[in-house]
């Protein structure tokens, strides 16, 4: 009787996984905590973990404290939040082949699920990751050690963006902006802002050992997938799984003229300009002049300077990601 029980409770026959999702409460100004909300009955009811978290940071730690601590279960992290909040789960993931990662894009910028996929905010992507029994994707990653050091899996940029995306994200105006539902208003702010002021420095590149060197560098950034800055297609043909990097270039350059071309990177028609210089490689040292500011995937990197460069090491398909499909989507 115990044993026919069994056959028909669909719990003892489909394996489940173990999904634990991370919310970051304050992407969007709250509002992926507010849709989340409506989700924690069903997280509830099919025994799926979720931690929100409880300052910048916190997830890697907890993921690596977890993943350390089971280090033969499969876990799969759905982020709910934007590219801060992914850039968080990859390096809580970093080093640890049981872990499995999926998005539910709830942020500003979402360019990691512009290119990797999104899962809806819905009950079934939930149920859907629990019961999954398919194939991670393989996909690359970037490690980077300069002033701080990391992993990224979109893009790292020195010079120019990465200082507005910096001022833009201490800025207290960019709470007051995304009130509005105005957020990408900050960064155009920033930009108008530094355009006039900014100095292009010289910098040097060895790529898988060769070297190149430009005067005037506004900024340069390494690419692993095409966009960047919600939405703009800083790297069109980048690929997050061949192996390769892509290196963009923006130098020599008049301010009006710059502005052009940032404005085309929207299009992704900048790569006709001849400043515009794109190579690629796997193994990437930087050296500048002068002080520089990093970001990756859009978060703070750390600053640069001519004391020490900054190192930049594609590992290919190191990290497994969870594409929605057609039953996940
Ligand atoms: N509990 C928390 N409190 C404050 N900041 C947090 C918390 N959890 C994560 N963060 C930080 O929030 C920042 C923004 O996250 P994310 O990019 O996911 O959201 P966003 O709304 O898209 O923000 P942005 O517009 O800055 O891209 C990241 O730097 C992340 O480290």
């Amino acid at each position: 009787m115990g044993c026919r029980r069994r056959l028909i409770n669909p719990d003892f026959r489909v394996p489940s996984m173990k999904v634990i999702v991370i919310v970051n409460p304050h992407a969007k100004n709250g509002m992926a905590l507010k849709k989340f909300t409506r989700l924690i009955p069903i997280c509830e009811k099919e025994k799926i973990d979720y931690w929100i978290t409880a300052a910048p940071l916190d997830a890697v730690h907890r993921m690596k404290d977890y993943l350390s601590r089971h280090p033969d279960e499969k876990v799969i992290f759905l982020g709910v939040g934007g590219d801060g909040t992914m850039h968080e789960l990859i390096n809580g993931a970093a080093g640890f082949p049981n872990a499995l990662i999926a998005s539910i894009s709830a942020g500003s910028g979402n360019d990691f699920g512009r290119h990797y996929s999104s899962f809806p905010f819905t009950e079934q992507s939930l149920r859907w990751l629990k019961q999954w029994d398919g194939k991670a994707e393989k996909q690359d990653s970037v490690y980077f050690k300069g002033d701080k050091s990391g992993w990224f899996v979109n893009n790292l940029g020195i010079g120019f963006d990465a200082l507005v995306a910096y001022s833009a994200n201490q800025s207290f105006l960019k709470k007051w902006f995304n009130r509005f539902k105005l957020g990408k208003l900050i960064y155009a702010f920033y930009l108008l802002r530094h355009l006039f002021r900014y100095q292009p420095q010289e910098m040097e590149i060895w790529l898988d050992g060769k070297a190149h060197r430009y005067k005037d560098v506004w900024f340069i950034t390494a690419a692993n997938q095409p966009y960047y800055g919600g939405g703009m297609k800083i790297a069109p043909s980048a690929n997050s799984s061949d192996g390769i990097l892509d290196m963009i270039i923006v130098h020599q350059l008049s301010r009006w003229k710059f502005l052009a071309v940032f404005i085309s990177v929207f299009f992704g028609s900048h790569l006709r300009f001849k400043e515009v210089e794109h190579l690629s490689g796997r193994k990437v040292q930087i050296k500048v002049f002068s002080e520089a500011f990093i970001h990756a995937d859009g978060e703070f990197g750390g600053v640069l300077s001519e004391k020490s460069p900054l190192w930049i090491q594609l590992h290919s398909k190191s990290w497994n990601h969870i594409r929605t499909d057609k039953h996940g989507s």
